[in-house]
């Protein structure tokens, strides 16, 4: 758009590099608070940069991996966090930095061009220890991701095994330099009680439901189990004549647990 007389032109903010530094400190504690690392923690800051998000994570006392592709930023890292031994710098590319085994958080400002790569590697395994994540994704990315139904059976299956929510607006300002789209706050937590075999019945569900979704719940259901489900699927809140599609992804959750029979929908 042409500029009128009276406000000049703004200068574009030199930026080389292509990357947006969190300049907030208090979305660094908004994220770091989500997920609440105590010293018997361990917490990974894929994409930490300078370490807007790693040096308060130090301060913590949780065990730190900091995981950070351009070399640069590694050693200007490395100095600012060399007092902090719980704090260990890693220069890998987040896409195929072995994720740890055991319990670990994760809280990361991570480059928009890697968000849906990531949360593919942290969220879709059957197998996969993340226990909580606070993340700063791009706005409408984070929109699409915490829809009540979502579109897609890959994203139902994240929604299913954990609670996805948009914490809160980041605005462009946050950054330096800013970007030219607002960001959000994205928390994921797992959800307890769904076992191995409930989440085995999730994905059946899942898988069912996003072949035919015109078809009815109750039909859907029957296919699977060969009963007639209709007082699992009230007891789960779920109307049997809704159409498949319709289901959100915390009932089918709720009802893989009730046909599991082993334990109960909570959270922790
Ligand atoms: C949005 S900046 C965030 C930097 C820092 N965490 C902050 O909040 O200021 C993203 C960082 O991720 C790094 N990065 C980009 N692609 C990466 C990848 N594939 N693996 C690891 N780090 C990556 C960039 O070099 C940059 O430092």
């Amino acid at each position: 758009m042409p500029q009128s007389g009276h406000s000049p032109a703004r200068k574009p903010v030199p930026n080389p590099s292509g990357v947006h530094f969190l300049a907030s400190h208090s979305i660094a504690e908004s994220l770091i608070s989500f997920c609440s690392p105590g010293p018997a923690d361990l917490v990974v800051d894929f994409g930490a940069g300078f370490g807007a998000i790693t040096a308060p994570l130090a301060r913590t006392g949780a065990r730190v991996i900091a995981v950070e592709r351009d070399p640069a930023f590694v050693r200007k890292l490395s100095k600012r966090v060399s007092q902090h031994p719980n704090v260990r710098v890693v220069t890998a590319d987040a896409r195929s930095f072995p994720l740890p085994r055991k319990d670990f958080l994760v809280v990361a400002n991570i480059p928009y061009s890697i968000s849906t790569a990531l949360l593919r590697r942290l969220l879709t395994p059957k197998v996969t220890a993340l226990r909580r994540a606070a993340l700063i994704v791009e706005w409408g990315f984070a929109k699409r991701l915490t829809t009540s139904v979502p579109r897609t059976k890959e994203l139902a299956w994240w929604a299913g095994r954990f609670d996805l929510s948009l914490e809160r607006r980041v605005p462009a300002r946050c950054f330096r330099p800013a970007p030219t789209v607002d960001s959000a706050q994205l928390n994921i937590r797992r959800r307890a009680g769904l076992g191995r075999s409930a989440e085995r019945a999730l994905w059946a569900l899942l898988e069912t439901a996003y072949r035919a979704p015109a078809r009815s719940v109750r039909a859907t259901v029957a296919e699977l189990t060969g009963r007639k489900p209709h007082r699992a699927l009230k007891s789960c809140g779920i109307d049997p004549a809704a159409p498949a599609g319709s289901v959100s992804p915390r009932q089918w959750a709720t009802l893989a647990i009730a046909l599991d029979g082993n334990s109960q929908p909570s959270e922790r």
